[in-house]
Protein backbone atom coordinates (compact mmCIF):
# COMPACT_ATOMS: atom_id res chain seq x y z
CA UNK A 1 0.00 0.00 0.00
CA UNK A 2 1.41 3.42 -0.89
CA UNK A 3 0.21 6.96 -0.17
CA UNK A 4 1.35 9.78 -1.88
CA UNK A 5 0.80 13.48 -0.23
CA UNK A 6 1.24 16.58 -1.82
CA UNK A 7 -0.27 20.13 -1.72
CA UNK A 8 1.19 23.67 -2.04
CA UNK A 9 4.65 24.78 -0.04
CA UNK A 10 4.30 24.89 3.24
CA UNK A 11 0.37 23.55 3.61
CA UNK A 12 1.62 20.99 6.35
CA UNK A 13 3.11 17.72 4.31
CA UNK A 14 6.44 17.44 6.68
CA UNK A 15 4.01 17.60 9.92
CA UNK A 16 1.90 14.91 8.00
CA UNK A 17 5.01 12.45 7.62
CA UNK A 18 6.41 13.00 10.86
CA UNK A 19 2.89 12.90 13.22
CA UNK A 20 2.28 9.54 11.03
CA UNK A 21 6.16 8.25 12.21
CA UNK A 22 4.87 9.46 15.93
CA UNK A 23 1.21 7.91 15.91
CA UNK A 24 2.90 4.23 14.36
CA UNK A 25 5.56 4.46 16.83
CA UNK A 26 3.06 4.80 19.59
CA UNK A 27 1.17 1.81 18.70
CA UNK A 28 4.79 -0.29 18.50
CA UNK A 29 5.50 -0.18 14.93
CA UNK A 30 8.62 0.80 13.49
CA UNK A 31 9.39 3.82 11.02
CA UNK A 32 12.18 4.44 8.95
CA UNK A 33 13.14 6.53 6.36
CA UNK A 34 13.65 10.65 5.63
CA UNK A 35 11.92 13.61 7.02
CA UNK A 36 13.13 17.04 4.83
CA UNK A 37 13.42 20.24 7.10
CA UNK A 38 13.83 23.79 6.63
CA UNK A 39 16.75 25.59 7.84
CA UNK A 40 16.47 28.94 9.29
CA UNK A 41 18.64 32.06 10.31
CA UNK A 42 17.47 35.18 11.11
CA UNK A 43 13.83 34.40 9.85
CA UNK A 44 14.92 33.46 6.62
CA UNK A 45 15.34 30.18 5.08
CA UNK A 46 18.87 29.44 4.68
CA UNK A 47 18.40 25.80 3.74
CA UNK A 48 17.27 22.15 4.06
CA UNK A 49 18.18 19.38 5.72
CA UNK A 50 17.36 15.52 5.77
CA UNK A 51 17.08 13.98 9.31
CA UNK A 52 16.91 9.71 9.25
CA UNK A 53 13.54 8.44 11.05
CA UNK A 54 15.31 5.78 12.81
CA UNK A 55 18.52 7.09 13.99
CA UNK A 56 18.02 11.19 14.00
CA UNK A 57 21.23 11.66 12.25
CA UNK A 58 20.89 15.17 10.45
CA UNK A 59 22.79 15.95 6.96
CA UNK A 60 22.34 18.85 5.06
CA UNK A 61 20.08 18.46 1.40
CA UNK A 62 20.54 22.36 0.36
CA UNK A 63 21.97 25.77 1.00
CA UNK A 64 21.59 29.10 -0.24
CA UNK A 65 25.11 30.18 -2.31
CA UNK A 66 27.45 29.63 -5.29
CA UNK A 67 27.81 25.84 -6.80
CA UNK A 68 26.39 23.11 -8.20
CA UNK A 69 24.03 21.45 -8.47
CA UNK A 70 21.72 23.80 -8.57
CA UNK A 71 17.68 23.88 -7.70
CA UNK A 72 16.47 27.78 -7.48
CA UNK A 73 18.86 30.10 -5.17
CA UNK A 74 19.76 26.38 -3.55
CA UNK A 75 23.12 24.15 -3.78
CA UNK A 76 22.05 20.62 -3.68
CA UNK A 77 24.24 19.26 -0.99
CA UNK A 78 23.93 15.48 -2.88
CA UNK A 79 26.58 14.03 -0.59
CA UNK A 80 24.65 14.92 1.99
CA UNK A 81 21.51 12.86 1.29
CA UNK A 82 23.41 10.04 -0.02
CA UNK A 83 25.33 10.02 3.43
CA UNK A 84 21.75 10.23 5.67
CA UNK A 85 18.96 10.19 3.76
CA UNK A 86 19.24 7.45 1.45
CA UNK A 87 20.75 4.89 3.71
CA UNK A 88 17.84 5.85 5.70
CA UNK A 89 15.40 4.85 3.12
CA UNK A 90 17.25 1.55 2.38
CA UNK A 91 17.11 0.69 6.09
CA UNK A 92 13.96 1.21 6.06
CA UNK A 93 12.85 -0.94 3.34
CA UNK A 94 14.89 -3.97 4.84
CA UNK A 95 14.02 -3.76 8.23
CA UNK A 96 10.89 -1.30 8.94
CA UNK A 97 7.33 -1.28 9.26
CA UNK A 98 6.43 1.50 7.61
CA UNK A 99 8.87 3.35 4.94
CA UNK A 100 8.31 7.10 4.67
CA UNK A 101 9.90 9.34 1.92
CA UNK A 102 9.89 13.05 2.56
CA UNK A 103 10.13 14.14 0.01
CA UNK A 104 10.45 13.41 -3.65
CA UNK A 105 10.87 16.30 -5.25
CA UNK A 106 13.46 18.59 -7.46
CA UNK A 107 16.46 18.56 -4.81
CA UNK A 108 16.36 14.72 -4.39
CA UNK A 109 16.16 14.17 -8.20
CA UNK A 110 19.99 15.29 -8.67
CA UNK A 111 21.08 12.12 -7.34
CA UNK A 112 20.89 9.00 -9.07
CA UNK A 113 21.55 7.15 -5.15
CA UNK A 114 17.73 8.55 -4.27
CA UNK A 115 16.48 7.72 -7.47
CA UNK A 116 17.59 4.05 -7.30
CA UNK A 117 16.43 3.84 -3.51
CA UNK A 118 13.09 5.25 -4.58
CA UNK A 119 12.72 2.72 -6.92
CA UNK A 120 13.65 0.32 -4.71
CA UNK A 121 10.59 1.57 -1.97
CA UNK A 122 8.49 1.66 -4.54
CA UNK A 123 8.97 -1.91 -5.63
CA UNK A 124 8.89 -3.04 -1.70
CA UNK A 125 6.03 -5.24 -0.45
CA UNK A 126 5.87 -2.72 2.58
CA UNK A 127 3.74 0.12 3.51
CA UNK A 128 4.90 3.54 1.72
CA UNK A 129 4.32 7.08 2.76
CA UNK A 130 5.77 9.71 0.67
CA UNK A 131 5.24 13.52 -0.04
CA UNK A 132 5.05 14.83 -3.45
CA UNK A 133 6.40 18.54 -4.93
CA UNK A 134 3.30 19.12 -7.23
CA UNK A 135 5.18 19.55 -9.95
CA UNK A 136 6.17 15.36 -10.14
CA UNK A 137 2.45 14.29 -8.66
CA UNK A 138 1.23 13.00 -12.02
CA UNK A 139 4.11 10.59 -12.16
CA UNK A 140 3.54 8.84 -8.55
CA UNK A 141 -0.05 9.41 -7.58
CA UNK A 142 -1.17 6.72 -10.17
CA UNK A 143 0.90 4.15 -8.17
CA UNK A 144 -1.34 4.37 -4.63
CA UNK A 145 -3.85 6.42 -2.70
CA UNK A 146 -2.93 10.15 -3.61
CA UNK A 147 -3.70 13.26 -1.36
CA UNK A 148 -4.10 16.79 -2.15
CA UNK A 149 -3.52 18.43 0.97
CA UNK A 150 -5.01 21.56 1.99
CA UNK A 151 -5.39 23.34 5.62
CA UNK A 152 -9.10 22.34 5.58
CA UNK A 153 -8.41 18.44 4.70
CA UNK A 154 -5.06 17.97 6.64
CA UNK A 155 -6.60 16.60 9.65
CA UNK A 156 -8.46 13.84 8.18
CA UNK A 157 -5.95 12.73 5.51
CA UNK A 158 -3.70 11.97 8.85
CA UNK A 159 -6.70 10.23 10.05
CA UNK A 160 -7.21 8.57 6.78
CA UNK A 161 -3.71 7.28 6.03
CA UNK A 162 -2.79 6.19 9.64
CA UNK A 163 -5.96 4.09 10.04
CA UNK A 164 -5.00 2.83 6.76
CA UNK A 165 -1.76 2.04 7.64
CA UNK A 166 -3.19 0.76 11.00
CA UNK A 167 -5.29 -1.56 9.12
CA UNK A 168 -2.28 -3.14 6.91
CA UNK A 169 -0.20 -3.75 9.63
CA UNK A 170 -2.37 -4.93 12.04
CA UNK A 171 -3.74 -7.70 9.15
CA UNK A 172 -0.15 -9.19 7.37
CA UNK A 173 -2.05 -11.50 5.14
CA UNK A 174 -4.16 -8.26 3.91
CA UNK A 175 -2.20 -8.06 0.53
CA UNK A 176 -1.23 -4.65 -0.75
N1 LIG B 1 -1.86 20.08 11.06
C1 LIG B 1 -1.27 21.24 11.34
N2 LIG B 1 -1.76 22.02 12.32
C2 LIG B 1 -1.18 23.19 12.61
N3 LIG B 1 -0.08 23.69 12.00
C3 LIG B 1 0.45 22.97 11.02
C4 LIG B 1 -0.12 21.70 10.63
N4 LIG B 1 0.61 21.22 9.61
C5 LIG B 1 1.58 22.13 9.38
N5 LIG B 1 1.50 23.17 10.23
C6 LIG B 1 2.43 24.32 10.26
O1 LIG B 1 2.62 24.82 8.94
C7 LIG B 1 4.00 25.12 8.71
C8 LIG B 1 4.53 24.40 7.49
O2 LIG B 1 4.44 23.00 7.71
P1 LIG B 1 5.37 21.96 6.96
O3 LIG B 1 6.79 22.33 7.06
O4 LIG B 1 4.95 20.63 7.47
O5 LIG B 1 4.86 22.16 5.47
P2 LIG B 1 5.40 21.53 4.13
O6 LIG B 1 4.21 21.35 3.26
O7 LIG B 1 6.21 20.32 4.43
O8 LIG B 1 6.32 22.65 3.57
P3 LIG B 1 7.38 22.64 2.35
O9 LIG B 1 6.64 23.20 1.21
O10 LIG B 1 8.45 23.52 2.84
O11 LIG B 1 7.79 21.21 2.16
C9 LIG B 1 4.73 24.75 9.98
O12 LIG B 1 5.00 25.91 10.70
C10 LIG B 1 3.78 23.85 10.71
O13 LIG B 1 3.94 23.98 12.10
Amino acid sequence: MRFFVSGMPGVGKTTLAKRIAEALREKGYSVGGMITEEVRSGGRRVGFRVVALDTGEVGRLAYVGQGYPRVGKYVVDVEGLERVGVPAIRRAIESADVVIIDEIGAMEFKSNEFVRVLGEALKAEKPLLATVHRRYVDRYRVLGEYYWLTPENRNSVFMEVLSALLRVLGNENAGY
